[in-house]
């Protein structure tokens, strides 16, 4: 008998900026869902906390430092993601500093809340757009 793999845990962020819009970024070429929109982040390292990930993606993906105290866990969704369950954590993050590149992605872009609707996103960030609004 094959055993279950465990949930894949992945930490992603909305950097709200002074305007109350969110950055996202365009997933590349290459990658699985090339071409979707997303929260910056991405899966944890082993025997890495999801805030440390967190910090270390930001890093890596956006030449942004962010300050654990300043995630602020929001929602999170929990997803069918082909033969994986996908737990996707999101937190809330007002103050960084650096300005952010679009080093691991095709595009940056800052939209409003309402705005992500329009955009093609993966499944499981689709109802994390209204528990957002909510809190952004
Ligand atoms: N970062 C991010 N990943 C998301 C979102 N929504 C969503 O379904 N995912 C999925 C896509 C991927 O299957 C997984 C994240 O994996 P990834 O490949 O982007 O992670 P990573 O940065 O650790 O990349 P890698 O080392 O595997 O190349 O989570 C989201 O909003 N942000």
């Amino acid at each position: 008998m094959t055993a279950a793999r465990e949930p894949l845990i992945v930490v992603a962020v909305a950097l709200v900026d002074g305007d109350g819009r969110i950055l996202v970024q365009r997933r590349p070429e290459g990658k699985p869902m090339a071409g979707l929109w997303e929260f910056p982040g991405g899966k944890l390292a082993p025997g890495e906390t999801p805030e440390a990930a967190l910090v270390r993606e930001l890093h890596e993906e956006l030449a942004i430092d962010v300050e654990t105290a300043c995630l602020a866990p929001a929602c999170f969704a929990s997803e069918a993601l082909g033969d994986r369950h996908l737990l996707l954590l999101l937190y809330v993050c007002r103050k960084w500093s650096g300005t952010p590149q679009a080093l691991a992605a095709s595009a940056l872009a800052w939209v409003r809340t309402p705005d992500l609707y329009a955009l093609e996103m993966p499944p499981a960030d689709r109802p994390l757009i209204g528990l957002l609004d909510a809190l952004v």
